[in-house]
């Protein structure tokens, strides 16, 4: 197990101008379960390879527990890795798969008899494990991979990059549970790469958002979801995403489009650039009365909960119609005061209470 730690870390790719990666000061804690999410090309899988070793970064270190690994190999970092495709070998048993990693370092056969069949059940592949890997399921492959990237005791780090992507749906629910059960009985740091939400939220203790090749926050899923330090995870956690409405800011005051003016829980100094409230729907209410004027242009029922779809002077937003509440005719939106945020060119304002 290791605290993995980056120094001004960045990586360009050669002859591309443009960074995959910008500069970043970094820590991912000894034995934290980690999700990296991000849309496609914002630089999860460059990030994870320069974990792995598979590529050395253009600029900046990497640390394994202090010690500089930047010119390391993946087998000296000693980094078990899980990719989106199934890595097992065909003629081989399940059994002999899963034995593999562990032959290879030497590993006495009654310890890894005693390993592989943990692992084996802890994955519900305990009645497959004499079967040729040849004649299983997409699904079953990916699980004996998974296997084979678990197997191992003692290693730095364990690395997954989409690797439900081939997973059949009903099955990721479960396989995503055995994997949170696996890290609680043997907390060894993780990094699970993904660009869905509900994966990353569900997995991890700690998310790690990145946008265009910058880390945006590091956060628990309540964190990211109550306090986005960028606009960027407001929109991208949450569904539907958090609104966010041009506005001025003076003091204690917000003026939103339409002249509107709303109290904010914090005072804000002079803000620079593009200011923004940020608001999510689940916190901005719709009915009859008490609030700001706006037109309702649908009402969409998600089951559990209607999203209300209004327009403050024109500027479109999402908020939440209270359950068994009609749908008002002149519909007025209550902000909650609490929930509201500040953004300057994106980012949170902190202001004072
Ligand atoms: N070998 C390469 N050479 C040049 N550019 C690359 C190379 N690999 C990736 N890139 C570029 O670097 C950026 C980050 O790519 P990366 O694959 O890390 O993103 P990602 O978030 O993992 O995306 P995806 O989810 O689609 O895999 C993209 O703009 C991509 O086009």
């Amino acid at each position: 197990m290791a605290r993995i730690a980056f120094e001004r870390l960045a990586h360009a790719y050669p002859g591309v101008a443009a960074r995959a990666l910008k500069p970043m000061d970094m820590v991912w804690e000894d034995g934290g379960a980690y999700a990296l999410l991000g849309p496609s090309g914002c630089g999860k899988t460059t990030l994870l390879n320069i974990v792995s070793g598979l590529l050395r970064p253009s600029e900046g270190r990497v640390l394994f527990d202090g010690l500089d690994v930047t010119g390391l190999s993946t087998e000296r970092r000693n980094v078990a890795q899980v990719f989106q495709f199934p890595v097992v070998y065909d003629t081989m048993t399940v059994r002999e798969n899963l034995a593999f990693p562990l032959r290879n370092r030497g590993v006495p056969a009654a310890a890894t008899r005693a390993r592989v069949e943990h692992v084996a059940g802890l994955l519900g592949l305990a009645a497959r494990l004499d079967r040729r890997a040849r004649n299983l399921g997409a699904d079953e492959k990916q699980k004996v991979s998974l296997g084979r990237g678990l197997v191992r005791e003692g290693v730095s780090a364990i690395l997954f990059d989409e690797p439900l992507t081939v997973i059949d749906p009903h099955l990721k629910w479960e396989l995503r549970s055995r994997l949170k059960e696996l890290h609680r009985q043997v907390p060894v740091t993780m990094i699970y790469v993904t660009h869905d939400q509900t994966e990353a939220l569900t997995f991890a203790d700690r998310v790690v958002v990145m946008s265009e090749g910058e880390v945006v926050q590091v956060g628990t899923p309540e964190a990211l979801f109550e306090h986005p330090a960028h606009t960027f995870v407001g929109h991208f956690i949450g569904s539907p995403g958090m609104n966010l409405l041009p506005c001025a800011v003076e003091g204690r005051r917000a003026v939103l489009p339409g002249g509107h003016r709303i109290a904010l829980p914090r005072a804000y100094p002079a803000l620079p650039g593009r200011v923004e409230l940020g608001i999510r729907p689940e916190f901005a209410a719709v009915s009859r009365e008490g609030g700001l004027p706006v037109t309702l242009r649908r009402v969409e029922d998600l089951g559990r909960r209607r999203i209300a779809w209004v327009e403050l002077a024109g500027v479109p937003l999402a908020a939440t119609l209270p359950e068994g509440a009609p749908v008002p005719a002149e519909p007025r939106l209550a902000l909650d005061p609490a929930r509201l945020h500040i953004y300057a060119d994106g980012r949170l304002a902190a202001g004072e209470a």
